[in-house]
């Protein structure tokens, strides 16, 4: 029987003390919109070997950038992404260590192409399975001491399922814990396989057999998380014939899905549901490990993350591919695995401990103006910093006195709220607003452009006259500070409110917000204002504490345990759980509009709940708010 034994014995002292981190790669796949293809161009782009940037939906004039372990463009092969991040990894599973490598990513970003490619261009798994086998034969020639025999297993989870692909017909497999502290599959098979040909025999029928099914999104889309094992045992050919075994994981996930895109209904709903509820518990996961110390992590909240469990935060290697896709259509999808994979980096794994220590240096998303970017920026000083000015603009500093600033913000406004609506806007609509939004963002870099040229001319008529100093200098002064703003991680921009100060009044005031909250809603379905406007109540109030209640409102949202957002009104237990969901999904709230993203969320049911919250704590605390 095989046995694990750790790291120091395995490979020497050193080896105990090695933390092995997880390696975040992430691949963009090729522009594959044909109708559309360069009208609006791609959504996201490489800056460089290790770095992307994806424009910003809050605020299209800036771009959020991102840095990983590696970061694979378009024309990126799959020759480069496994010697990159896979070919690293698989002598540790010679010598008796755990390593895993999956895709994760939005349905349709590649994540198949990737894993499994095609005849032309095989992906990973192929690749690593044949690199197994050459480093086996390279050791076996090396020292005549050890031998080295492999096996597999193929597995999909499907429904929250464990199905065995190598026997298809198979109901449900439990899942368990060894006294090792190894996961097994209680009969999963498990097939001696001797080389790469006799692999490929028993591994292409069974990859027939994942269940798939074509959505709108993707005509081939996979329903399932299709988990492929290959064990390799290392054996000691004389006493004490020690035995040491590594797992290898394989891990295609199935797309994390947005139904409201997918058209999905009736039991490709279910599966979608399964799906996204085990990436749900994989970010959980993922979160609980970045918090470190004792904490429970959820890995038994599904299968996928307690077949995982070794793999991630655990005794594994691990690297996540991050697959994502350049059109519009597939933004939110794209912003919310980059955001995941920007977490799963922080994760720390030591060979066989259970432990997870934060990185020392997290890296976040980073902000910074679009027009900074490229050569130019660097070699025309003096542009970047009227520009600097210009992306201030919208701010509605009016004392500045910039030429062409009313015609800017007004394309502006029209474009944040054309993003507002965006949000809570069916497929179609959305796309068509997409577009709109990508016609008004090359406005702005006219309109910025024209005002760029008559602050130059500007510039030149000032030079003439000494007595007064250029505007444009003053500009790029009062600018600087506003533009530190722009380096904020993106998902903590707007939380002002700290969350302690907020929550407490809502939980003691059950019985009264119940009147409150009965005696609106009759007068609310004849008044709530469309779109998630305040309408004629809000004119009502004071500004101040109107603000202050929309603020407290965030902070809940952002920060509120289950018990305290079911303490705001009209929110059940269904709703807070969805907020906790998304949270996870998208990261904070950036207002309080975007509670309309959630489902069951509408535009009136909004207008209702921002009415009643407002009112409850206006006639609870007689308008006198916590302090922000
Ligand atoms: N790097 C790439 N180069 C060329 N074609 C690609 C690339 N990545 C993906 N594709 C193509 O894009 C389409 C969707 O890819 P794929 O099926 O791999 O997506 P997926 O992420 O696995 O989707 P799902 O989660 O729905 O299964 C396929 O036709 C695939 O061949």
């Amino acid at each position: 029987m095989a046995q694990r034994v750790p790291v120091s014995e395995a490979c020497g002292p050193a080896a105990s003390k090695r933390v092995s981190r997880v390696r975040v790669a992430v691949r963009l796949r090729p522009y594959m919109e044909k109708q559309d293809k360069k009208a609006e161009g791609p959504c996201v782009r490489g800056l460089g070997p290790q770095s992307l940037e994806i424009v910003n939906w809050r605020n299209a004039t800036e771009t959020l950038q991102y840095q990983f372990d590696a970061f694979h463009g378009e024309q990126a092969s799959q020759q480069e992404i496994f010697l990159s991040s896979v070919k690293p990894v698989l002598p540790h599973v010679l010598s008796g260590q755990n390593a895993s490598v999956f895709a994760y990513g939005p349905t349709g970003a590649g994540k198949t192409h990737t894993m499994l490619g095609n005849p032309e261009e095989p992906g990973l798994i192929p690749r690593a399975v044949r690199e197994v086998f050459s480093l086996a034969t390279e050791r076996e020639r090396e020292s005549a001491d050890w031998t080295y025999s492999v096996g597999m297993s193929y597995l999909e989870i499907y429904n929250e399922k464990v199905l065995d692909l190598l026997s298809p017909g198979s109901t449900d497999l439990p899942i368990r814990e060894d006294k090792d502290r190894n996961i097994v599959v209680q009969g999963l098979t498990h097939m001696p396989i001797d080389s790469f040909s006799h692999f490929h025999a028993l591994f292409a029928p069974a990859s027939l057999n994942r269940t798939t099914a074509s959505t709108k999104l993707n005509q081939r889309s996979s329903r399932s998380h299709a988990i492929l094992l290959i064990k390799v045992v290392r054996s000691l050919k004389s006493p004490p014939y020690r035995q040491q075994m590594g797992k290898l994981y394989l891990v295609d996930l199935a797309g994390s899905e947005d139904n409201r895109r997918t058209g999905n209904q009736g039991l490709r709903l279910k599966e979608s549901g399964a799906i996204n509820l085990s990436l749900f518990t994989l970010s959980k996961v993922v979160d609980a490990l970045n918090v470190g110390g004792a904490g429970r992590v959820p890995y038994r909240d599904s299968k996928l993350t307690r077949l995982l469990q070794d793999s991630l935060g655990g005794s594994a290697h691990s690297v996540m591919i991050a697959n994502i896709a350049p059109e519009y259509k597939y933004y939110f999808d794209t912003f919310s695995a980059l955001n995941f994979a920007a977490k799963s980096k922080l994760i720390v794994n030591r060979p066989f401990v259970r432990e997870a220590v934060p990185s020392c240096a997290p890296t976040v998303p980073v902000k910074r103006p679009r027009d900074e970017q490229g050569p130019r920026a660097a070699s025309e000083p003096h542009r970047k910093r009227s520009k600097e000015g210009a992306g201030d603009e919208h701010d509605g500093d009016p004392g500045q006195g910039r030429p062409c600033s009313p015609p800017v913000s007004s394309v502006l406004e029209r474009l944040l709220a054309l993003e507002k609506l965006m949000m809570g806007s069916p497929e179609r609509e959305r796309l068509k607003l997409l577009k709109t939004v990508a016609e008004s963002r090359k406005e702005i870099q006219e309109l910025r452009r024209k005002q760029q040229e008559l602050e130059s001319r500007a510039l030149v008529i000032n030079t003439s006259d000494k007595a007064v100093p250029p505007f444009h200098r003053k500009q790029s002064t009062a600018a600087r500070p506003k533009k530190q703003q722009a380096v904020v991680p993106p998902l903590q921009v707007l939380q002002p409110v700290p969350p302690t100060s907020v929550c407490k009044p809502l939980l003691c005031a059950s019985v009264k917000s119940q009147q409150v909250t009965k005696a609106l809603k009759g007068k609310e379905n004849k008044q709530a204002g469309s779109c998630g406007s305040e309408g004629d109540w809000a004119s009502r109030l004071d500004p101040t504490m109107l603000e202050r209640s929309r603020q407290q409102i965030l902070s809940v949202l952002n920060t509120g345990t289950l018990r305290e957002l079911k303490g705001l009104q009209l929110i059940g237990d269904k709703k807070a759980k969805l907020i906790q969901g998304w949270r996870e999904i998208h990261g904070s709230f950036a207002q309080v509009e975007d509670l309309q993203r959630i489902e069951g969320i509408t535009a009136k049911r909004f207008s209702s709940f921002l009415k009643a919250t407002t009112y409850l704590w206006a006639t609870l605390r007689g308008g006198e708010y916590p302090s922000a």
